[in-house]
């Protein structure tokens, strides 16, 4: 019997459901008909125990797995070697291995940190990674196992994930704004936010013609449209949050980062050039701005459940 892709649902199970990007794609594929979901959160699936993963594998067998988790805190990461190696290169070859076994693509997600930030004009895939700090070090690694181990994979690369999901830009710089009357940012790192729910969007269209046929494997970039800095970036989420509250914040002070200070360095410009991903997909970035715009909606509209001092 031949399979019909076309009638048979994708089965898919996401690691890390609970975090921002986890989330979102789950919302997104749990009422499409094309697709039939398993998502787990780090308490049903940790992905560092090579034993659970081969066994939630085998008990359900899907037709893509696709890795959400991420040790993501920047600063951390520098004290914290091992747990950040521990789950974003070790873990990641757990998946990969267990995969393999059942000839199981992965979809995984990586970062714009992986680049040293010197090149403006933004990185394509195949430009040199140079990571800065140990968080983009162990992205690399992960990525690094992930194409030794596993053929059939897919690495998608994103950069600065805002959503109403825990802890992110636009949530700090909200709670910001409605706690002191000055704040500042930095206007000398360039990148191009991108909202969850966007990435969630752009996996749910790759998946699709990945399960219909193509085989479209490798690493791609994306990124949501215009290139700004955290500065730029506040200003935005200053007059979305101001259509809801009167913020107590009234003036906005640009700075540069080596004022702020930090733990780990960071890329200067860290844009991700997305046209592979056009190319190969016909996927198109949107605006993070009118992303912005319906998160912070969304922000206001479940204030309880996207609670931003928890
Ligand atoms: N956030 C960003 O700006 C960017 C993120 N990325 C990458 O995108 C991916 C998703 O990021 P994002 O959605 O922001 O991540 P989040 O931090 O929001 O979510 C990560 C999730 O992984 C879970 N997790 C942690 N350890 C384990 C484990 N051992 N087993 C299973 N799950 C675990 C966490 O659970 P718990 O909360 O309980 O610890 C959390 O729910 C990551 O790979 C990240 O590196 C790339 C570029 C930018
Ligand atoms: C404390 C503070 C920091 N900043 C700046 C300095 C620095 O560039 C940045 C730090 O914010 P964040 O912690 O959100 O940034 P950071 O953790 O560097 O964000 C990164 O996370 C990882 C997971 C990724 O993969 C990247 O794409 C990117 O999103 O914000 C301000 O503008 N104002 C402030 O008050």
């Amino acid at each position: 019997m031949t399979q019909d892709f076309l009638t048979t649902p994708a089965k898919i199970l996401i690691t890390g459901a609970d975090g921002q990007i986890g989330y979102f794609l789950n919302q997104a594929t749990q009422n499409d008909p094309f697709f039939s979901v398993v998502a787990f959160t780090d308490a049903k699936l940790d992905i560092s125990n090579r034993q659970q993963v081969q066994k939630r594998l085998d008990e359900h067998l899907p037709d893509y797995v696709i890795n959400t988790t991420g040790f993501n805190a920047v600063d951390q990461a520098e004290a914290q070697s091992e747990r950040c190696y521990a789950l974003n290169r070790d873990a990641v070859e757990n998946l990969a291995m267990a995969c393999g076994e059942l000839s199981i693509p992965l979809i995984h997600l990586s970062s714009d940190y992986v680049f040293d930030g010197h090149y403006e004009s933004g990185y394509k895939e195949d430009d040199q990674a140079r990571p800065l700090g140990l968080y983009g070090d162990s992205k690399w690694e992960g990525e690094e196992v992930l194409r030794a181990t596993l053929p059939r994979h897919l690495i998608l690369r994103v950069s600065w994930v805002f959503s109403t999901i825990g802890d992110n830009f636009m949530r700090r710089a909200l709670l910001q704004a409605r706690q002191e009357e000055e704040i500042v940012a930095a206007d000398d790192r360039r990148g191009c936010p991108t909202s969850a729910s966007d990435i969630a969007r752009v996996i749910v269209a790759i998946l699709k013609q990945l399960h219909n046929g193509a085989e479209n494997w490798g690493t791609y970039h994306y990124c949501c449209a215009e290139i700004t800095t955290r500065y730029g970036f506040t200003e935005a989420v200053l007059a979305a949050a101001g259509q809801y509250e009167k913020l107590k914040v009234e003036k906005l002070i640009p700075i540069s980062s080596s004022e702020l200070g930090s733990d780990a360095e960071r890329p200067a410009s860290s844009v991700l050039v997305c046209t592979k991903l056009l190319n190969h997909f016909g996927i198109r970035q949107l605006p993070w701005r009118s992303q912005l715009v319906a998160m912070i909606r969304e922000q206001y509209q479940n204030e309880e459940i996207n609670d931003i001092t928890a």
